[in-house]
Protein backbone atom coordinates (compact mmCIF):
# COMPACT_ATOMS: atom_id res chain seq x y z
CA UNK A 1 0.00 0.00 0.00
CA UNK A 2 2.75 2.40 0.89
CA UNK A 3 4.82 1.48 -1.90
CA UNK A 4 1.88 1.17 -4.75
CA UNK A 5 -0.22 3.72 -4.08
CA UNK A 6 1.83 7.06 -4.64
CA UNK A 7 3.01 5.08 -7.88
CA UNK A 8 -0.97 4.65 -8.50
CA UNK A 9 -1.87 8.31 -7.76
CA UNK A 10 1.28 9.05 -10.30
CA UNK A 11 -0.21 6.91 -12.72
CA UNK A 12 -3.50 8.09 -12.65
CA UNK A 13 -2.48 11.29 -13.23
CA UNK A 14 -0.36 10.91 -16.27
CA UNK A 15 -3.40 9.04 -17.73
CA UNK A 16 -5.48 11.65 -17.09
CA UNK A 17 -3.33 14.28 -19.04
CA UNK A 18 -2.78 12.07 -21.90
CA UNK A 19 -6.34 11.46 -21.95
CA UNK A 20 -7.04 15.48 -22.32
CA UNK A 21 -4.68 15.70 -25.08
CA UNK A 22 -6.08 12.60 -26.83
CA UNK A 23 -9.43 14.47 -26.14
CA UNK A 24 -8.36 17.47 -27.37
CA UNK A 25 -6.85 16.36 -30.20
CA UNK A 26 -9.84 14.12 -31.68
CA UNK A 27 -12.03 17.26 -30.96
CA UNK A 28 -9.83 19.60 -33.31
CA UNK A 29 -11.57 20.84 -36.50
CA UNK A 30 -11.61 18.48 -38.94
CA UNK A 31 -10.18 18.80 -42.83
CA UNK A 32 -13.33 19.64 -45.12
CA UNK A 33 -14.67 16.75 -46.13
CA UNK A 34 -15.30 15.94 -49.36
CA UNK A 35 -17.00 13.13 -50.78
CA UNK A 36 -17.37 10.51 -53.30
CA UNK A 37 -20.37 10.71 -55.29
CA UNK A 38 -21.56 8.01 -57.81
CA UNK A 39 -24.00 8.85 -60.25
CA UNK A 40 -24.46 11.35 -63.26
CA UNK A 41 -21.34 12.98 -61.78
CA UNK A 42 -19.22 9.61 -62.40
CA UNK A 43 -17.12 8.64 -59.80
CA UNK A 44 -15.41 12.19 -57.80
CA UNK A 45 -12.38 11.71 -55.77
CA UNK A 46 -9.80 14.08 -54.50
CA UNK A 47 -6.86 11.68 -53.65
CA UNK A 48 -3.50 13.85 -52.18
CA UNK A 49 -0.32 13.79 -53.41
CA UNK A 50 2.06 11.11 -51.92
CA UNK A 51 -1.21 9.38 -49.79
CA UNK A 52 -2.86 6.47 -50.74
CA UNK A 53 -5.94 7.64 -49.06
CA UNK A 54 -8.53 9.20 -50.99
CA UNK A 55 -9.95 12.01 -49.20
CA UNK A 56 -13.51 12.26 -50.38
CA UNK A 57 -14.80 15.29 -52.60
CA UNK A 58 -18.64 15.34 -53.14
CA UNK A 59 -19.54 17.63 -55.96
CA UNK A 60 -22.97 19.02 -54.98
CA UNK A 61 -26.00 18.69 -56.57
CA UNK A 62 -25.70 22.54 -57.07
CA UNK A 63 -23.18 22.64 -59.02
CA UNK A 64 -24.33 19.75 -61.33
CA UNK A 65 -27.02 21.71 -61.98
CA UNK A 66 -25.26 25.04 -62.82
CA UNK A 67 -23.30 23.25 -65.72
CA UNK A 68 -25.48 22.82 -68.52
CA UNK A 69 -23.67 23.41 -71.69
CA UNK A 70 -19.72 22.26 -70.84
CA UNK A 71 -19.02 21.72 -74.71
CA UNK A 72 -19.37 24.65 -76.58
CA UNK A 73 -18.33 27.13 -74.11
CA UNK A 74 -14.39 27.58 -73.22
CA UNK A 75 -13.48 29.95 -71.26
CA UNK A 76 -10.34 31.23 -72.85
CA UNK A 77 -13.82 32.50 -75.09
CA UNK A 78 -13.99 35.51 -73.16
CA UNK A 79 -12.40 37.54 -70.70
CA UNK A 80 -14.32 37.27 -67.33
CA UNK A 81 -14.47 39.01 -64.53
CA UNK A 82 -15.54 37.83 -60.93
CA UNK A 83 -19.19 37.24 -61.80
CA UNK A 84 -18.61 33.48 -62.63
CA UNK A 85 -21.66 32.24 -61.20
CA UNK A 86 -23.99 34.02 -64.28
CA UNK A 87 -21.05 32.94 -65.94
CA UNK A 88 -21.53 29.34 -65.35
CA UNK A 89 -25.01 29.97 -65.68
CA UNK A 90 -24.47 31.24 -68.87
CA UNK A 91 -22.59 28.48 -69.85
CA UNK A 92 -24.19 25.44 -67.80
CA UNK A 93 -25.59 22.30 -68.87
CA UNK A 94 -23.38 19.44 -69.06
CA UNK A 95 -23.07 17.16 -66.08
CA UNK A 96 -19.88 18.56 -63.51
CA UNK A 97 -17.85 15.20 -64.90
CA UNK A 98 -17.01 17.38 -67.68
CA UNK A 99 -15.26 19.81 -65.77
CA UNK A 100 -12.00 18.58 -63.74
CA UNK A 101 -12.42 21.60 -61.31
CA UNK A 102 -16.08 23.57 -60.47
CA UNK A 103 -15.23 26.47 -58.25
CA UNK A 104 -18.08 28.46 -56.97
CA UNK A 105 -18.59 31.97 -55.51
CA UNK A 106 -15.32 30.51 -52.80
CA UNK A 107 -14.54 33.25 -50.33
CA UNK A 108 -12.11 31.48 -47.85
CA UNK A 109 -9.95 32.93 -44.92
CA UNK A 110 -7.08 31.14 -43.36
CA UNK A 111 -7.89 32.37 -39.74
CA UNK A 112 -11.86 33.39 -38.74
CA UNK A 113 -10.19 36.24 -37.13
CA UNK A 114 -8.30 37.89 -40.31
CA UNK A 115 -9.90 41.13 -40.98
CA UNK A 116 -9.40 39.95 -45.18
CA UNK A 117 -10.67 37.49 -46.72
CA UNK A 118 -8.07 35.53 -48.93
CA UNK A 119 -10.44 34.60 -51.40
CA UNK A 120 -13.07 36.43 -52.25
CA UNK A 121 -16.27 35.06 -54.26
CA UNK A 122 -13.88 32.91 -56.84
CA UNK A 123 -15.53 31.15 -59.43
CA UNK A 124 -13.91 29.07 -62.03
CA UNK A 125 -13.75 26.13 -64.43
CA UNK A 126 -11.08 23.98 -65.28
CA UNK A 127 -11.81 21.21 -68.08
CA UNK A 128 -10.12 17.96 -68.17
CA UNK A 129 -7.27 18.48 -69.74
CA UNK A 130 -6.59 21.85 -70.13
CA UNK A 131 -3.46 23.41 -68.70
CA UNK A 132 -4.52 26.30 -66.88
CA UNK A 133 -2.39 28.79 -65.67
CA UNK A 134 -2.48 31.09 -62.19
CA UNK A 135 -0.50 34.05 -62.23
CA UNK A 136 -0.43 37.27 -59.73
CA UNK A 137 1.66 39.56 -57.79
CA UNK A 138 2.93 37.72 -54.58
CA UNK A 139 0.62 37.48 -51.61
CA UNK A 140 -2.07 37.11 -54.08
CA UNK A 141 -3.33 34.09 -53.20
CA UNK A 142 -2.19 31.71 -55.61
CA UNK A 143 -1.30 28.98 -53.56
CA UNK A 144 -4.40 29.90 -51.24
CA UNK A 145 -6.04 28.50 -54.43
CA UNK A 146 -4.68 25.53 -54.77
CA UNK A 147 -5.11 24.94 -50.89
CA UNK A 148 -8.79 25.49 -51.05
CA UNK A 149 -8.80 22.56 -54.32
CA UNK A 150 -7.16 20.74 -51.14
CA UNK A 151 -9.58 21.06 -49.17
CA UNK A 152 -6.96 22.29 -46.62
CA UNK A 153 -8.35 26.11 -46.77
CA UNK A 154 -11.51 25.81 -44.97
CA UNK A 155 -14.39 27.49 -47.22
CA UNK A 156 -16.44 30.29 -45.79
CA UNK A 157 -19.04 30.38 -48.64
CA UNK A 158 -19.29 28.67 -51.82
CA UNK A 159 -18.44 25.53 -53.15
CA UNK A 160 -15.31 23.63 -54.97
CA UNK A 161 -15.60 20.05 -56.93
CA UNK A 162 -13.07 18.38 -58.37
CA UNK A 163 -13.69 15.42 -60.43
CA UNK A 164 -10.74 13.30 -60.81
CA UNK A 165 -7.99 12.60 -58.23
CA UNK A 166 -5.16 15.00 -57.56
CA UNK A 167 -1.35 15.06 -57.18
CA UNK A 168 -0.08 18.05 -55.90
CA UNK A 169 3.52 19.57 -56.07
CA UNK A 170 3.75 22.39 -53.44
CA UNK A 171 5.71 25.61 -53.83
CA UNK A 172 8.15 24.84 -51.09
CA UNK A 173 9.90 21.44 -52.23
CA UNK A 174 9.67 19.11 -49.70
CA UNK A 175 11.55 15.62 -48.87
CA UNK A 176 12.37 13.15 -46.88
CA UNK A 177 14.62 11.54 -44.91
CA UNK A 178 15.63 8.79 -47.41
CA UNK A 179 16.75 8.12 -50.70
CA UNK A 180 16.33 9.75 -54.16
CA UNK A 181 14.34 7.21 -55.12
CA UNK A 182 12.00 6.44 -52.38
CA UNK A 183 11.50 10.33 -52.39
CA UNK A 184 9.76 10.18 -55.82
CA UNK A 185 8.20 7.16 -55.38
CA UNK A 186 6.57 7.94 -52.00
CA UNK A 187 5.61 4.66 -50.96
CA UNK A 188 4.11 3.94 -54.57
CA UNK A 189 5.28 0.49 -56.83
CA UNK A 190 7.95 0.76 -58.82
CA UNK A 191 7.28 1.42 -62.42
CA UNK A 192 10.13 1.15 -64.13
CA UNK A 193 9.38 3.04 -67.19
CA UNK A 194 7.34 5.40 -65.80
CA UNK A 195 10.30 6.09 -63.41
CA UNK A 196 12.49 6.79 -66.16
CA UNK A 197 10.49 9.08 -68.17
CA UNK A 198 9.56 11.26 -64.91
CA UNK A 199 13.57 10.92 -63.92
CA UNK A 200 13.63 12.62 -67.97
CA UNK A 201 11.04 15.03 -67.90
CA UNK A 202 12.03 16.49 -64.61
CA UNK A 203 15.52 16.68 -66.04
CA UNK A 204 17.46 14.28 -62.99
CA UNK A 205 19.47 12.07 -65.42
CA UNK A 206 21.95 14.25 -65.19
CA UNK A 207 22.07 14.49 -61.20
CA UNK A 208 21.93 11.10 -60.50
CA UNK A 209 25.11 10.72 -62.37
CA UNK A 210 26.63 13.74 -60.24
CA UNK A 211 25.08 12.31 -57.35
CA UNK A 212 27.37 9.53 -55.31
CA UNK A 213 25.35 6.86 -55.28
CA UNK A 214 22.40 7.78 -58.27
CA UNK A 215 18.95 7.44 -57.09
CA UNK A 216 19.35 5.77 -54.04
CA UNK A 217 21.57 8.87 -52.47
CA UNK A 218 20.15 9.49 -49.19
CA UNK A 219 18.78 13.53 -49.34
CA UNK A 220 19.36 13.84 -45.77
CA UNK A 221 16.74 15.59 -43.55
CA UNK A 222 15.02 17.64 -45.73
CA UNK A 223 16.99 16.92 -48.55
CA UNK A 224 19.85 19.16 -47.36
CA UNK A 225 22.39 17.51 -49.20
CA UNK A 226 20.93 18.39 -52.46
CA UNK A 227 20.58 21.80 -54.36
CA UNK A 228 17.39 24.04 -54.37
CA UNK A 229 16.95 23.24 -58.11
CA UNK A 230 17.33 19.48 -57.35
CA UNK A 231 15.40 19.61 -54.02
CA UNK A 232 12.27 21.20 -56.67
CA UNK A 233 12.38 18.85 -59.34
CA UNK A 234 12.76 15.84 -56.90
CA UNK A 235 9.53 17.15 -55.66
CA UNK A 236 7.77 17.98 -59.18
CA UNK A 237 9.15 14.43 -60.29
CA UNK A 238 6.85 13.02 -57.22
CA UNK A 239 4.11 14.62 -58.04
CA UNK A 240 3.80 13.72 -61.61
CA UNK A 241 5.39 9.76 -60.80
CA UNK A 242 1.63 9.83 -59.44
CA UNK A 243 -1.13 8.88 -61.78
CA UNK A 244 -3.57 11.27 -60.99
CA UNK A 245 -6.55 13.08 -63.03
CA UNK A 246 -5.56 16.50 -61.91
CA UNK A 247 -2.18 18.15 -61.21
CA UNK A 248 -1.74 21.08 -59.01
CA UNK A 249 1.44 22.35 -59.66
CA UNK A 250 2.69 25.53 -57.66
CA UNK A 251 5.29 27.44 -59.29
CA UNK A 252 7.81 24.25 -59.69
CA UNK A 253 10.00 26.49 -62.70
CA UNK A 254 10.63 29.35 -60.08
CA UNK A 255 13.50 27.27 -58.34
CA UNK A 256 14.95 25.97 -62.12
CA UNK A 257 17.07 28.72 -63.82
CA UNK A 258 15.65 29.08 -67.30
CA UNK A 259 16.80 26.13 -69.45
CA UNK A 260 15.77 23.59 -66.85
CA UNK A 261 12.82 25.80 -66.53
CA UNK A 262 12.13 25.45 -69.91
CA UNK A 263 12.70 21.86 -70.24
CA UNK A 264 10.36 21.29 -67.26
CA UNK A 265 7.63 23.37 -69.20
CA UNK A 266 8.23 21.73 -72.41
CA UNK A 267 8.64 18.30 -71.28
CA UNK A 268 7.36 17.68 -68.14
CA UNK A 269 4.19 20.19 -67.81
CA UNK A 270 2.74 20.20 -71.88
CA UNK A 271 4.43 16.90 -72.79
CA UNK A 272 4.48 14.03 -70.10
CA UNK A 273 1.34 15.69 -68.59
CA UNK A 274 -0.08 16.45 -71.63
CA UNK A 275 -3.92 15.14 -71.54
CA UNK A 276 -4.16 15.44 -67.83
CA UNK A 277 -5.28 18.45 -66.18
CA UNK A 278 -3.17 21.11 -65.12
CA UNK A 279 -3.22 23.86 -62.56
CA UNK A 280 0.32 25.73 -63.05
CA UNK A 281 0.75 28.42 -60.77
CA UNK A 282 3.77 30.77 -61.88
CA UNK A 283 5.88 33.72 -62.06
CA UNK A 284 7.15 32.48 -65.45
CA UNK A 285 4.95 34.87 -67.89
CA UNK A 286 7.07 33.80 -70.58
CA UNK A 287 4.89 30.37 -70.85
CA UNK A 288 1.68 31.91 -70.12
CA UNK A 289 0.97 31.72 -74.45
CA UNK A 290 0.98 28.04 -74.00
CA UNK A 291 -1.35 27.98 -71.15
CA UNK A 292 -5.27 26.78 -72.46
CA UNK A 293 -6.71 29.65 -69.77
CA UNK A 294 -4.67 32.24 -67.47
CA UNK A 295 -6.61 33.22 -64.72
CA UNK A 296 -4.98 36.48 -63.15
CA UNK A 297 -5.53 37.01 -58.94
CA UNK A 298 -5.11 39.91 -57.68
CA UNK A 299 -5.93 40.58 -53.46
CA UNK A 300 -7.58 37.00 -53.75
CA UNK A 301 -10.17 37.86 -55.87
CA UNK A 302 -10.02 36.68 -59.63
CA UNK A 303 -9.43 39.43 -61.84
CA UNK A 304 -9.45 38.34 -65.09
CA UNK A 305 -9.42 35.03 -67.33
CA UNK A 306 -8.74 33.97 -70.67
CA UNK A 307 -6.47 33.14 -73.35
CA UNK A 308 -2.86 34.70 -73.54
CA UNK A 309 -3.95 36.72 -76.75
CA UNK A 310 -7.47 37.65 -75.47
CA UNK A 311 -5.23 39.09 -71.95
CA UNK A 312 -3.03 41.17 -74.57
CA UNK A 313 -6.04 42.21 -76.77
CA UNK A 314 -8.56 43.26 -73.91
CA UNK A 315 -7.09 46.82 -73.93
CA UNK A 316 -7.55 46.74 -69.36
CA UNK A 317 -5.33 47.24 -67.42
CA UNK A 318 -4.15 44.00 -66.38
CA UNK A 319 -2.66 42.95 -69.71
CA UNK A 320 -0.60 46.40 -69.50
CA UNK A 321 0.41 44.97 -65.69
CA UNK A 322 1.04 41.10 -67.39
CA UNK A 323 3.39 42.60 -70.21
CA UNK A 324 5.16 44.92 -67.42
CA UNK A 325 5.69 41.55 -65.04
CA UNK A 326 6.83 39.95 -68.07
CA UNK A 327 9.12 41.99 -68.56
CA UNK A 328 10.04 42.63 -64.81
CA UNK A 329 10.06 38.47 -65.02
CA UNK A 330 12.16 38.37 -67.97
CA UNK A 331 15.06 40.40 -65.79
CA UNK A 332 14.39 37.99 -62.60
CA UNK A 333 15.20 34.87 -64.46
CA UNK A 334 18.43 36.68 -65.66
CA UNK A 335 19.01 37.87 -61.65
CA UNK A 336 18.27 34.20 -60.92
CA UNK A 337 19.83 32.71 -63.67
CA UNK A 338 23.32 33.83 -62.16
CA UNK A 339 22.41 32.72 -58.99
CA UNK A 340 21.29 29.69 -60.08
CA UNK A 341 24.29 28.83 -61.70
CA UNK A 342 26.37 29.76 -59.22
CA UNK A 343 24.30 27.19 -56.92
CA UNK A 344 24.63 24.72 -59.11
CA UNK A 345 27.99 24.99 -59.88
CA UNK A 346 28.98 24.42 -56.25
CA UNK A 347 26.24 21.78 -55.70
CA UNK A 348 28.18 20.40 -58.52
CA UNK A 349 31.51 20.75 -57.54
CA UNK A 350 30.54 18.56 -54.36
CA UNK A 351 28.69 16.21 -56.24
CA UNK A 352 31.81 15.93 -58.42
CA UNK A 353 33.85 15.57 -55.17
CA UNK A 354 31.97 12.75 -54.15
CA UNK A 355 31.51 11.21 -57.73
CA UNK A 356 35.55 10.66 -57.14
CA UNK A 357 35.04 9.27 -53.76
CA UNK A 358 33.07 6.72 -55.23
CA UNK A 359 33.57 6.37 -58.68
CA UNK A 360 31.42 3.88 -60.75
CA UNK A 361 28.13 5.01 -59.27
CA UNK A 362 25.72 5.40 -62.30
CA UNK A 363 22.00 7.01 -62.26
CA UNK A 364 20.42 3.34 -60.93
CA UNK A 365 22.38 2.41 -58.55
CA UNK A 366 22.06 -1.24 -59.11
CA UNK A 367 25.35 -2.57 -57.94
CA UNK A 368 24.79 -3.76 -54.13
CA UNK A 369 27.50 -2.91 -51.87
CA UNK A 370 27.19 0.45 -53.31
CA UNK A 371 23.92 1.22 -52.02
CA UNK A 372 23.70 3.46 -48.61
CA UNK A 373 21.70 2.71 -45.60
CA UNK A 374 20.37 5.08 -43.47
CA UNK A 375 22.04 5.40 -40.40
CA UNK A 376 20.16 3.86 -37.71
CA UNK A 377 20.19 4.76 -34.02
CA UNK A 378 23.05 3.23 -32.29
CA UNK A 379 22.07 1.57 -29.09
CA UNK A 380 24.67 -0.14 -26.70
CA UNK A 381 24.03 -3.70 -25.17
CA UNK A 382 25.48 -5.11 -22.63
CA UNK A 383 26.73 -3.99 -19.01
CA UNK A 384 27.36 -0.05 -18.61
CA UNK A 385 30.74 0.31 -18.53
CA UNK A 386 32.27 2.25 -15.62
CA UNK A 387 33.47 5.74 -17.67
CA UNK A 388 29.45 5.97 -17.94
CA UNK A 389 28.92 5.70 -14.60
CA UNK A 390 32.12 7.58 -13.97
CA UNK A 391 30.64 10.67 -16.41
CA UNK A 392 26.90 10.75 -14.46
CA UNK A 393 28.57 10.73 -10.91
CA UNK A 394 31.13 13.35 -12.27
CA UNK A 395 28.44 15.42 -13.71
CA UNK A 396 26.67 15.51 -10.00
CA UNK A 397 29.35 16.63 -8.10
CA UNK A 398 33.05 16.01 -6.93
CA UNK A 399 34.46 13.14 -5.16
CA UNK A 400 34.02 14.17 -1.73
CA UNK A 401 30.05 14.60 -2.85
CA UNK A 402 29.82 11.40 -3.94
CA UNK A 403 31.71 9.89 -0.81
CA UNK A 404 28.91 11.86 1.29
CA UNK A 405 26.22 10.94 -0.55
CA UNK A 406 27.07 7.25 -0.94
CA UNK A 407 28.20 7.31 2.92
CA UNK A 408 25.18 8.69 3.81
CA UNK A 409 23.00 6.10 1.99
CA UNK A 410 24.93 3.13 3.55
CA UNK A 411 24.62 4.96 7.06
CA UNK A 412 20.88 5.45 6.43
CA UNK A 413 20.70 1.42 5.40
CA UNK A 414 22.59 0.84 8.24
CA UNK A 415 20.35 2.12 10.65
CA UNK A 416 17.68 0.72 9.75
CA UNK A 417 18.84 -2.26 9.66
CA UNK A 418 20.29 -1.72 12.76
CA UNK A 419 16.77 -0.87 14.15
CA UNK A 420 15.58 -4.37 12.95
CA UNK A 421 18.61 -6.38 14.41
CA UNK A 422 17.69 -4.33 17.91
CA UNK A 423 14.13 -5.08 18.01
CA UNK A 424 15.27 -8.92 17.62
CA UNK A 425 17.48 -8.70 20.33
CA UNK A 426 14.78 -6.79 22.28
CA UNK A 427 12.56 -10.02 22.15
CA UNK A 428 15.04 -12.74 23.06
CA UNK A 429 16.28 -10.05 26.20
CA UNK A 430 12.64 -10.57 27.26
CA UNK A 431 11.77 -13.58 26.73
CA UNK A 432 15.22 -14.14 29.16
CA UNK A 433 14.17 -11.69 31.29
CA UNK A 434 10.90 -13.21 32.11
CA UNK A 435 12.30 -17.32 32.52
CA UNK A 436 15.09 -15.56 34.72
CA UNK A 437 12.47 -13.81 36.96
CA UNK A 438 10.59 -16.60 36.87
CA UNK A 439 12.84 -19.12 38.13
CA UNK A 440 14.95 -16.80 40.67
CA UNK A 441 11.05 -16.73 42.15
CA UNK A 442 10.34 -20.42 41.85
CA UNK A 443 6.54 -19.20 42.59
CA UNK A 444 5.47 -20.09 38.94
CA UNK A 445 3.79 -23.16 37.87
CA UNK A 446 5.68 -22.91 34.36
CA UNK A 447 9.01 -23.25 35.66
CA UNK A 448 10.08 -26.87 35.40
CA UNK A 449 12.52 -26.82 38.43
CA UNK A 450 15.15 -25.02 39.72
CA UNK A 451 18.23 -23.47 38.28
CA UNK A 452 20.62 -26.93 37.42
CA UNK A 453 24.06 -26.15 36.21
CA UNK A 454 23.44 -22.69 35.17
CA UNK A 455 20.78 -23.59 33.02
CA UNK A 456 16.78 -22.02 33.81
CA UNK A 457 13.52 -24.36 31.83
CA UNK A 458 10.54 -22.31 31.48
CA UNK A 459 6.91 -24.40 29.65
CA UNK A 460 3.71 -22.88 29.38
CA UNK A 461 1.42 -25.33 30.19
CA UNK A 462 -1.28 -23.66 28.01
CA UNK A 463 0.69 -23.12 25.17
CA UNK A 464 3.25 -25.94 25.06
CA UNK A 465 5.66 -23.16 24.74
CA UNK A 466 9.06 -24.55 26.39
CA UNK A 467 12.44 -22.57 26.82
CA UNK A 468 15.68 -22.88 28.25
CA UNK A 469 18.44 -20.05 28.84
CA UNK A 470 21.79 -20.15 29.86
CA UNK A 471 21.79 -18.30 33.49
CA UNK A 472 25.98 -17.34 32.81
CA UNK A 473 25.57 -16.16 29.64
CA UNK A 474 22.39 -14.09 30.44
CA UNK A 475 23.29 -12.95 33.90
CA UNK A 476 23.31 -9.08 32.65
CA UNK A 477 20.30 -7.86 30.59
CA UNK A 478 20.26 -4.59 29.43
CA UNK A 479 16.85 -3.07 31.45
CA UNK A 480 14.08 -2.51 29.73
CA UNK A 481 14.64 1.44 29.38
CA UNK A 482 17.64 1.26 28.04
CA UNK A 483 16.12 -1.30 25.06
CA UNK A 484 13.21 1.69 24.61
CA UNK A 485 15.99 4.39 24.67
CA UNK A 486 18.13 2.74 21.88
CA UNK A 487 15.18 1.48 19.73
CA UNK A 488 13.80 5.02 19.96
CA UNK A 489 17.82 6.44 19.12
CA UNK A 490 17.60 3.79 15.90
CA UNK A 491 14.51 5.14 14.56
CA UNK A 492 15.68 8.65 14.90
CA UNK A 493 18.86 8.63 13.60
CA UNK A 494 16.93 6.17 10.63
CA UNK A 495 14.52 9.07 9.78
CA UNK A 496 17.35 11.84 9.87
CA UNK A 497 19.78 9.55 7.69
CA UNK A 498 17.22 8.42 5.48
CA UNK A 499 15.57 12.10 4.66
CA UNK A 500 19.15 13.54 4.64
CA UNK A 501 20.78 10.75 2.43
CA UNK A 502 17.57 10.82 -0.36
CA UNK A 503 17.75 14.96 -0.37
CA UNK A 504 21.48 14.18 -1.21
CA UNK A 505 21.03 11.93 -3.17
CA UNK A 506 18.74 13.08 -5.39
CA UNK A 507 19.89 16.55 -5.32
CA UNK A 508 23.12 14.49 -7.07
CA UNK A 509 21.10 13.18 -9.30
CA UNK A 510 19.43 16.16 -10.41
CA UNK A 511 22.83 17.99 -10.87
CA UNK A 512 23.93 15.42 -13.12
CA UNK A 513 20.60 15.78 -15.30
CA UNK A 514 21.28 19.17 -15.30
CA UNK A 515 24.86 19.43 -15.90
CA UNK A 516 24.78 16.36 -19.26
CA UNK A 517 21.41 17.99 -20.74
CA UNK A 518 23.53 21.55 -20.25
CA UNK A 519 26.64 20.18 -21.63
CA UNK A 520 24.85 18.32 -24.35
CA UNK A 521 23.22 21.59 -25.71
CA UNK A 522 26.10 23.16 -25.67
CA UNK A 523 27.41 20.53 -28.41
CA UNK A 524 24.83 21.20 -30.37
CA UNK A 525 24.65 24.54 -30.40
CA UNK A 526 27.93 24.55 -31.77
CA UNK A 527 27.69 21.50 -33.78
CA UNK A 528 28.80 21.99 -37.58
CA UNK A 529 25.60 22.11 -40.19
CA UNK A 530 27.37 18.44 -41.61
CA UNK A 531 26.38 17.15 -37.35
CA UNK A 532 22.66 18.42 -38.70
CA UNK A 533 22.62 17.04 -42.30
CA UNK A 534 23.85 13.77 -41.31
CA UNK A 535 21.86 13.35 -37.86
CA UNK A 536 17.94 13.67 -38.23
CA UNK A 537 16.13 15.92 -35.83
CA UNK A 538 14.04 13.32 -34.92
CA UNK A 539 16.95 11.60 -33.37
CA UNK A 540 18.52 14.72 -32.04
CA UNK A 541 15.19 15.10 -30.34
CA UNK A 542 14.77 11.63 -28.85
CA UNK A 543 18.30 12.41 -27.12
CA UNK A 544 16.98 15.34 -25.39
CA UNK A 545 13.56 14.17 -24.44
CA UNK A 546 13.26 10.19 -24.09
CA UNK A 547 16.72 9.50 -23.01
CA UNK A 548 16.81 12.77 -20.74
CA UNK A 549 13.61 11.55 -19.13
CA UNK A 550 15.48 8.46 -18.47
CA UNK A 551 18.36 9.77 -17.16
CA UNK A 552 15.80 12.24 -15.02
CA UNK A 553 13.20 9.82 -13.93
CA UNK A 554 14.36 5.71 -13.96
CA UNK A 555 17.85 6.35 -13.35
CA UNK A 556 18.24 8.22 -9.86
CA UNK A 557 15.10 5.61 -8.55
CA UNK A 558 16.98 2.55 -9.86
CA UNK A 559 20.33 3.63 -8.36
CA UNK A 560 18.85 4.36 -4.92
CA UNK A 561 16.89 1.10 -4.76
CA UNK A 562 20.02 -0.73 -6.10
CA UNK A 563 22.28 1.22 -3.34
CA UNK A 564 19.89 0.34 -0.89
CA UNK A 565 19.05 -3.38 -1.71
CA UNK A 566 23.06 -3.65 -2.03
CA UNK A 567 23.93 -2.64 1.77
CA UNK A 568 21.31 -4.56 2.86
CA UNK A 569 22.10 -7.76 1.45
CA UNK A 570 25.77 -7.66 1.92
CA UNK A 571 24.85 -6.35 5.82
CA UNK A 572 22.42 -9.59 6.16
CA UNK A 573 25.88 -11.47 4.58
CA UNK A 574 28.11 -10.77 7.14
CA UNK A 575 27.30 -13.01 9.65
CA UNK A 576 26.63 -15.96 7.84
CA UNK A 577 30.13 -15.25 6.56
CA UNK A 578 31.01 -15.38 10.09
CA UNK A 579 29.46 -18.59 10.71
N1 LIG B 1 -0.99 28.51 -44.20
C1 LIG B 1 -1.34 29.78 -44.08
N2 LIG B 1 -1.82 30.25 -42.91
C2 LIG B 1 -2.18 31.54 -42.77
N3 LIG B 1 -2.12 32.44 -43.76
C3 LIG B 1 -1.66 32.05 -44.95
C4 LIG B 1 -1.25 30.69 -45.17
N4 LIG B 1 -0.84 30.59 -46.45
C5 LIG B 1 -0.98 31.80 -47.00
N5 LIG B 1 -1.47 32.68 -46.11
C6 LIG B 1 -1.80 34.08 -46.34
O1 LIG B 1 -2.66 34.13 -47.46
C7 LIG B 1 -2.32 35.22 -48.27
C8 LIG B 1 -2.10 34.70 -49.71
O2 LIG B 1 -0.92 33.92 -49.68
P1 LIG B 1 -0.56 32.92 -50.87
O3 LIG B 1 0.58 32.09 -50.43
O4 LIG B 1 -1.78 32.22 -51.29
O5 LIG B 1 -0.10 33.94 -51.99
P2 LIG B 1 0.60 33.63 -53.36
O6 LIG B 1 -0.11 34.39 -54.39
O7 LIG B 1 0.76 32.18 -53.57
O8 LIG B 1 2.03 34.28 -53.11
P3 LIG B 1 3.42 33.86 -53.80
O9 LIG B 1 3.38 34.34 -55.19
O10 LIG B 1 4.45 34.57 -52.99
O11 LIG B 1 3.52 32.40 -53.68
C9 LIG B 1 -1.08 35.87 -47.70
O12 LIG B 1 -1.50 37.05 -47.04
C10 LIG B 1 -0.56 34.88 -46.73
O13 LIG B 1 -0.05 35.52 -45.59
Amino acid sequence: MTESFPLAVIEVAESTVSIKRVQAFLLNEEVASAATQEGSCGKITTTLEGSNKPCECRCSLNDTELVKDPVNTKISDKITTVDTVDRLLEKTGGPTSKKSIVITNVTAKWMEDLPKNTLTDVSLDVRPGELVAVVGPVGSGKTSLLHAILKELPLNSGSISVGGSVSYASQEPWLFTGSVRQNILFGQPMDRNRYRQVVRVCALERDFQLLPHGDRTIVGERGVTLSGGQRARISLARAIYKEADIYLLDDPLSAVDTRVGRHLFEDCICGFLVGKTRVLVTHQLQYLHTADDIIILNNGAVEAVGTFTKLQNSGLDFAKQLELEVGETMDDNLNRMSARSSDDCVSQCSANRLQHQNSGSSEVSSVAGSIPEMAAEMQARGSVGSRVYWVYFSAGGNCMVILLVFGLCVLSQLAISGGDYWMSYWSTVEEHRLIMSEANSGSSQNVTGPIVNDTASYQDSNSGYSATTDVAEWGWLPSRETCIYVYSGLVASVIILSVCSVICFFTMCMRASINLHNAMFTSITRATMRFFNSNPSGQILNRFSKDMGTVDEIVPLTMIDCIQRGVLYSLTSVPHCKV
